[in-house]
């Protein structure tokens, strides 16, 4: 266990109303109060900037979903995020952070030109790789997905992409896209709601981060169909991710399929062929793609995906993190940290079941963060009789 940080100031300030409880953190030349403020018996959180350089108050902009704005209590991190912990909320929603100066703050900054603060919220455990399959048009990528969700519909969650390409006789919005409007979508890839987009055939494509990390949060294999530029912009993102490029075995055999099935015009199928003999050129591009899978034989094919996808099985399912009865109403505050952990006390002082009054959340292992989950949290009892992670499934 390390020393107390010492360059950390905290100072809960609960002031006058009791609707009205601020916590200020000390960060540099700055003080950061985040508050809960009742107006018109609508409750949310506010957030106020002292420059006291200045002597003024900055009211940023605040991206992100916010928490449940019930109390709290925060401590700093590090340089770059606050820890707010929520009380009266189960376990599972009570860690959130408040990122001041993450690398997405830092471009929304530059971005928007004003201070912007952001909200992550805490998740337990980590998450299997998301999949990301891409190839060219008709080779059989959707054929393949739907053949996976089909055999494996708890281990697998398909990232919904958004698209401004009008839908296909028998595709279902919210299913296998999100059909969008151009200019809403620009502003909210803007806004950094997306983790990747890419003019492909004329239109506009992209992930958002909710996608994805709403098919995480189901405990689920996250795949993303995405085209090649989309692969290279999730490779450079922080997510950590698999990557199959599928081939057709010839041209002829792609064009075949293409017309097969019937959904494009012909003006569209030239140019989805166009795009194809580029995508196929880049599949070799080093350091992209992790594997290359021929689509001959649809079963044989098919197979040979299976056996990718177990090849990277070294993660187990995130669910052995969670704290039993992580649903359950909790009441815990911040009580100190060290260099990696926060402790966490109780302030019912009862024993929630499968949790303990006293707990130490691992900060060691974060990943991902705003605007999307900060996943990779470890929670676990440090009851004094009771010290083996009792409580941890
Ligand atoms: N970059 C990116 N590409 C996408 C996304 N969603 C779909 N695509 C790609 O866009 C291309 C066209 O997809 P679609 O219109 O469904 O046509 P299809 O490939 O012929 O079935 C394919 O290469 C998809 O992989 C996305 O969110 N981002
Ligand atoms: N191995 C295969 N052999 C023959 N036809 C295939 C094979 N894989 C997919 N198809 C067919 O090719 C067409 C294009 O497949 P699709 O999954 O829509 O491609 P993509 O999603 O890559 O654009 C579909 O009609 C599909 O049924």
């Amino acid at each position: 266990m390390g020393e107390e940080a010492p360059e950390f100031r905290v100072d809960p300030i609960t002031l006058g109303s009791k609707d009205c409880q601020q916590n200020a953190i000390v960060v540099g030349d700055k003080t950061y109060v985040i508050g809960r403020t009742d107006d018109d018996s609508k409750s949310s959180f506010g957030i106020k900037i002292l420059d006291k350089l200045t002597q003024t108050w900055i009211v940023p902009t605040v991206l992100g979903a916010q928490p449940p704005s019930k109390s709290h209590s925060a401590i700093l991190i590090n340089e770059e995020k606050i820890l707010v912990v929520e009380k009266g909320v189960s376990l599972n929603d009570s860690i959130w952070f408040l990122e001041i100066d993450t690398p997405f703050v830092k471009q929304q900054r530059k971005i928007k030109g004003l201070e912007v603060v952001s909200w992550s919220k805490g998740v337990l455990g980590v998450a299997q790789k998301p999949v990301v399959i891409s190839g060219p048009s008709g080779v059989g990528k959707g054929t393949l997905i739907a053949k996976l969700m089909k055999e494996y519909p708890s281990k697998f969650g398909f990232s919904v992409s958004h698209t401004t390409r009008s839908p296909r006789v028998k595709e279902i919005d919210g299913v296998h896209y999100h059909f969008a409007g151009r200019s809403k979508m620009e502003q909210d890839i803007s806004e950094g709601e997306f983790l990747e987009f890419a003019h492909v055939h004329g239109n506009l494509y992209g992930t958002s981060i909710e996608a994805v990390e709403s098919v995480t949060d189901e405990g689920k294999r996250c795949i993303l169909d995405i085209d090649v530029q989309g692969a290279r912009s999730v490779r450079a993102s922080s997510l950590e991710a698999i990557f199959i490029f599928v081939c057709p075995p010839s041209f002829e055999e792609l064009e075949k399929r293409l017309r097969a099935r019937g959904t494009e015009t012909e003006e569209q199928i030239q140019k989805r062929l166009r795009n194809a003999r580029a995508e196929l050129d880049q599949s070799n591009s080093p350091g992209l793609f992790d594997h290359l899978l021929v689509n001959d034989n649809l079963e044989a094919c098919y197979e040979n995906l299976k056996k990718m996808l177990s090849l990277d099985d070294d993660h187990k399912d995130s669910d052995g993190c969670f704290i039993e009865d992580g649903k359950a109403t909790a009441c815990y505050s911040i009580l100190s940290k060290t260099e990696s952990e926060v402790f966490l006390q109780s302030e019912t002082g009862e024993v929630v079941k499968g949790a303990a009054s006293l707990l130490a959340v691992d900060l060691s292992s974060l990943t991902g963060g705003a605007p999307g989950r900060t996943r990779g949290l470890k929670i676990h009892s440090i009851n004094s009789i009771d010290n083996d992670l009792k409580g941890i499934r």
